[in-house]
């Protein structure tokens, strides 16, 4: 059994950025990372364009101008203006070469054909020149950027409609027992509702993962071996759930061994999650989290959301810690570190009651867990605590 300490640096340390190139429209690129820098295919905007309802002049120094024609958004005529002369224009219409400055309506009185400005106003004065955003050819943004929704937007803004981005890893859930039922039929005596394949499934959409495939596997070795061996050949990371303990039923650490699994750790000495385990083979990772749901999900959130993070090339690959006085009296019973579930609201964090792994209406209510050291017996009300906030 290892500490926590070393089976997070093992997951670190044996887990690499997949840096794999994948296209994308770019509609559906968000939360990617540009595989390479991506270079625009024109000026934006990609004419002088104007900023405001009103009209564009061509400067002179009296406050009189002949008013000559019109250009509205999306017309592509050009209209010539001498000096003393403007034209009525439209926010966003192209505005002629020949104007030299474009004056709000509101500044302006209209006498038929001619208009009067209230103020002189500088040059270029409400114009947006062209290629202010960026000049085609320049990089408009560089390799390793997020794609956020004002990224994807931008980059719809230019033209561009697919990108190179670095793909995310494929993931395969398996869920064993001979227990399981899915949510929705009759549930028999003896049986229960299987919940942790989307449970794991909506913390993977949440983190933006969306390449995920779930499998079941009943308690059988030949099937175990049979289906484990599949998945381990056809994804990045693979995550069990279940079977991994020492029951006469549980097959899955069995079928790792078999398979050839480069066991990495098996066993942390940790309260909830202690029958983790974590190895690879070949490109792919595989975590077998403890069935018990409360102990799968927090094993996702403390390892498996770092090979993740790591997979994808990021720089803070632990959830973020932060430190909240305790509102909660907590005795920590044996010598395992323990994460507990809690609420963390504005520096103040409330231990909730029903801390065992089977449990996840505690888990429910949740935003994030405390660390408990192991030397730690008793918490008090007033105490720091070590505060785990999930990505939720
Ligand atoms: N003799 C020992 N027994 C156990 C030990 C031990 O050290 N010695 N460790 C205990 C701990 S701690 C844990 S955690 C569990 C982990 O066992 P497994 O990973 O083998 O998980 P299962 O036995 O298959 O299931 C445990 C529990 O979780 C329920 N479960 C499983 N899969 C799902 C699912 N997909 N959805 C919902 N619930 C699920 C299952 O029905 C069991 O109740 O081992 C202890 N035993
Ligand atoms: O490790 Mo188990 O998750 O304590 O119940």
């Amino acid at each position: 059994m290892i500490s926590i300490k070393d089976a997070v640096n093992l997951v670190k340390l044996n887990t690499s950025p997949l840096l794999k190139k994948a296209t994308k429209s770019v509609e559906k690129a968000g939360g990617y990372k540009l595989f390479a820098d991506i270079l625009s295919p024109i000026n934006m905007p990609p004419f002088r364009q104007s900023a405001m309802d009103g009209y564009a002049l061509h400067r002179h120094d009296d406050l009189s101008y002949k008013l000559i024609g019109e250009v509205k958004a999306g017309d592509g005529h050009e209209p010539e203006l001498k000096k003393g002369e403007a034209v009525r224009i439209f926010t966003g219409a192209p505005v002629p070469d020949s104007a030299n400055a474009v004056i709000m309506q509101e500044k302006v009185v209209v006498n038929g054909k001619s208009i009067t400005i209230l103020e002189q106003i500088p040059l270029e004065h409400n114009i947006r020149p062209l290629g202010e955003q960026v000049k085609a050819g320049a990089i408009a943004l560089k390799k390793n950027t997020k794609l956020t929704p004002a990224a994807i937007g931008y980059l719809l803004s230019l033209g561009i409609t697919e990108v190179s981005v670095y793909k995310k890893p494929s993931i395969a859930i398996v869920t064993t027992g001979n227990e399981l039922v899915e949510p929705g039929q009759d549930l028999p005596h003896g049986k229960i509702y299987e919940s942790n394949s989307k449970m794991l499934l909506s913390a993977l959409y949440n983190l933006k993962f969306y390449d995920v495939t779930l499998y079941t596997v009943e308690d059988n070795y030949p099937k175990t071996v049979e289906k484990l061996n599949a998945v381990i050949n056809t994804n990045d990371l693979v995550i069990i759930t279940g079977g991994i303990s020492v029951g006469d039923y549980d097959f899955v650490g069995k079928a790792l061994k078999d398979l050839d699994v480069e066991e990495c750790f098996y066993k942390v000495k940790q309260k909830p999650g202690k029958p983790l385990f974590f190895g690879k083979k070949a490109d792919t990772q595989i975590f077998a989290l403890p069935g018990n749901p409360a102990a799968a999900l927090s094993c996702f959130y403390v390892y498996v959301y770092i090979a993740l993070q790591k997979m994808m090339n990021c720089e803070d690959v632990e959830l973020p810690r932060i430190t909240g006085t305790s509102i909660s009296n907590f005795e920590k019973k044996g010598d395992r570190p323990q994460f507990l579930k809690a609420i963390y609201n504005k520096g103040k964090v409330e231990i909730l009651e029903g801390q065992n792994s089977s449990m996840l209406q505690t888990f429910a209510l949740s935003n994030a867990l405390v660390f408990a050291p192991e030397d730690i017996t008793k918490i008090k009300k007033g105490d720091t605590l070590e505060v785990i906030q999930l990505p939720i």
